[in-house]
């Protein structure tokens, strides 16, 4: 396995000896790991609470992962007041050494990927081949914010010395980190998008405190395991679960925050993005929000490549990405041969454990996005819209939250085409021209993943023309979803993102930490 490197891109042809450890170590978990109670982290410590929450496999409803505690705004107070403690001796701390322990940090999420990953599957419902990604892409962001670190040598930059004939007045940029800062997750990727943040806060010199999704509490508390392990000072990271309109209203609106980095929906980020701007002053506040990611289809598209891409990305983790394709606009010359193609490509889908490796998909993570799904699919076989293709269900799908994996076709003014549905669902369009489809594509608020599937003189026109943060060109392996950190920058436009800087990319880092200019006579 030693040339073998996971991405979301090369994780449909793993090498053997991967499922075998995976097999090994969900295993383990099933036997030593489930069932416990777990605490909050905070102050270096795993703290009880009389709060708890239980937390149940979405793929066997019967299958009891633990019981989590729950913060409550008293323990927002408690984490961010410990971080502020923290963060004097933490900024202090010379960037080599703290780049030196973020290293240590990926090396013992490297160490854990098979076990972490097993307990992420079991968390969200994703498969293991999804998990290992997101538990590998944790420390892929921390070498990554690493190295910025380094070969920027900490961000501090001497400048010239001032025209002056009889002074000498020395200049210098440095950057410096706001304090302590707020991490707010998703359920989807409760591991990588607490990970990815926290480590590029805590490099630049910040201290944490995150609040995972009560959905998917138990990703952060293996986050903050690894941190601890690593050598990471008390207080310097802390990790809440609770509620979003208790707990993370309290640490978003906190007065000892410095700033924030949010990702989840459109509703809850510009709620989050507006309270910043409303403070005494305002604090930087990254939001990564939902999509409603299209891809065009042209005339000329090579139609098998369209689509595969279409269903990996449309279905994969069961539609709930935030990079899922949701809109596909197709020529119609040749609307009915992919349609034809996708019929086929779903009927052929393996939904069932996603812990197993001959599932390609499993349940959706909620009862909540279960329904969601049967709604919009009642929606699209309504008037003007029709089904044209459902996949199969497994054989003991009562035992979790299964939704079929479902292709609709849709007027182009039906409701549907505006809505993140968040669900094993696709809708295609036809449009007579390729000017039609990116006009459709771009009517949106939301510009996060796009995908074109076309002729090679059509490229530059899609590229020059498409209103989304990441894109992707014939691409069998995701029309939209799948970037890595160090190949995909990912960040959203529009009302996908708040800063138009991806994560993972050069542009990333310095927006955790803030100027100061520097000017000394003499010296
Ligand atoms: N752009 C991206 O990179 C990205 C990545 C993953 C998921 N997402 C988006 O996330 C959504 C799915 O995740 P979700 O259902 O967990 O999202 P969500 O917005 O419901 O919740 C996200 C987090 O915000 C918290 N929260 C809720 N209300 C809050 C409030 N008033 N104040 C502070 N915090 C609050 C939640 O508890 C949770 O921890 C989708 O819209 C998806 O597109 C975006
Ligand atoms: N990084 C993932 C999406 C994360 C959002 O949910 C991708 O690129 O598909």
């Amino acid at each position: 396995m030693s040339d073998f490197k996971l991405t979301y891109s090369t994780m449909f042809a793993p090498p053997p000896e991967l499922h075998q450890r995976f097999d090994a170590a969900l295993a383990a978990v099933r036997q030593h790991r489930l069932g416990q109670t777990h605490g909050l982290f905070l102050d270096g410590a795993f703290v009880p609470r009389a709060a708890t929450i239980e937390r149940h496999n979405p793929a066997r409803l019967g299958e009891l992962l633990g019981r989590f505690a729950l913060a409550s705004v008293d323990d927002v107070d408690q984490a961010v007041a410990a971080a502020r403690r923290a963060w004097p001796a933490w900024r202090a701390t010379p960037w080599p050494e703290r780049v030196a322990l973020l290293r240590r940090a990926a090396r013992l999420v490297d160490e854990r990927l098979y076990e972490m990953a097993a307990i992420v599957s079991l968390e969200v419902g994703k498969t293991r081949m999804e998990a290992l990604g997101e538990v590998a892409e944790v420390s892929a962001f921390f070498d990554i914010y690493a190295q910025q670190m380094q070969d920027h040598a900490g961000f501090a930059h001497a400048l010239p010395n001032d025209p002056l004939p009889h002074l000498v007045s020395r200049n210098r940029s440095v950057m410096k980190p706001y304090g302590v800062w707020a991490v707010i997750a998703p359920f989807n990727y409760p591991f990588a998008l607490a990970g990815g943040p926290t480590a590029a806060a805590l490099i630049t010199g910040n201290t944490v405190v995150l609040k995972g999704s009560v959905e998917t509490p138990w990703s952060g508390l293996l986050l903050a395991q690894c941190l601890k392990d690593a050598g990471l000072p008390d207080g310097v990271f802390n990790a809440l679960v609770g509620d979003g309109g208790t707990v993370g209203e309290a640490l978003m609106r906190h007065d000892g925050i410095g700033g924030i980095t949010f990702t989840g929906s459109y509703e809850v980020g510009m709620r989050i993005y507006r309270a910043q701007a409303q403070r005494a002053w305002p604090r930087p506040c990254i939001a990564e929000m939902g999509g409603k990611n299209a891809a065009i289809v042209t005339a000329r598209a090579d139609l098998d490549v369209a689509a595969q891409g279409i269903v990996r990305s449309a279905f994969g983790m069961s539609g709930q990405k935030c990079s899922a394709l949701s809109r596909v606009y197709v020529d119609r010359a040749v609307a009915d041969a992919l349609i034809e193609r996708l019929q086929t490509a779903v009927q052929a889908l393996a939904v069932g454990e996603p812990q197993l490796q001959s599932s390609w998909t499993g349940p959706v993570a909620t009862a909540a996005a279960a329904a969601r799904h049967a709604a919009c699919v009642r929606e699209l076989s309504g008037p003007g819209a029709r089904i044209v293709a459902s996949g199969p269900l497994p054989a003991d799908a009562t035992q979790g939250h299964y939704c079929a994996p479902v292709v609709a076709e849709a007027p182009l003014d039906h409701p549907l085409w505006r809505r993140e549905m968040f669900a094993p669902l696709v809708m295609i369009g036809r449009v007579d021209h390729a000017e039609q489809a990116m006009a459709e594509a771009n009517a949106s608020p939301f510009g996060l993943t796009a995908g074109f599937f076309g002729a090679e003189d059509e490229v530059p026109w899609f590229l020059d023309h498409i209103e989304a943060g990441v894109t992707y060109v014939n691409r069998p392996l995701g029309a939209t979803t799948g970037a890595w950190p160090g190949y995909q920058p990912f960040g959203g436009w529009k009302g996908s993102g708040s800063t138009g800087k991806a994560l993972a990319s050069f542009h990333y880092l310095p927006q955790y930490m803030r100027e100061q200019s520097q000017t000394r006579i003499g010296g």
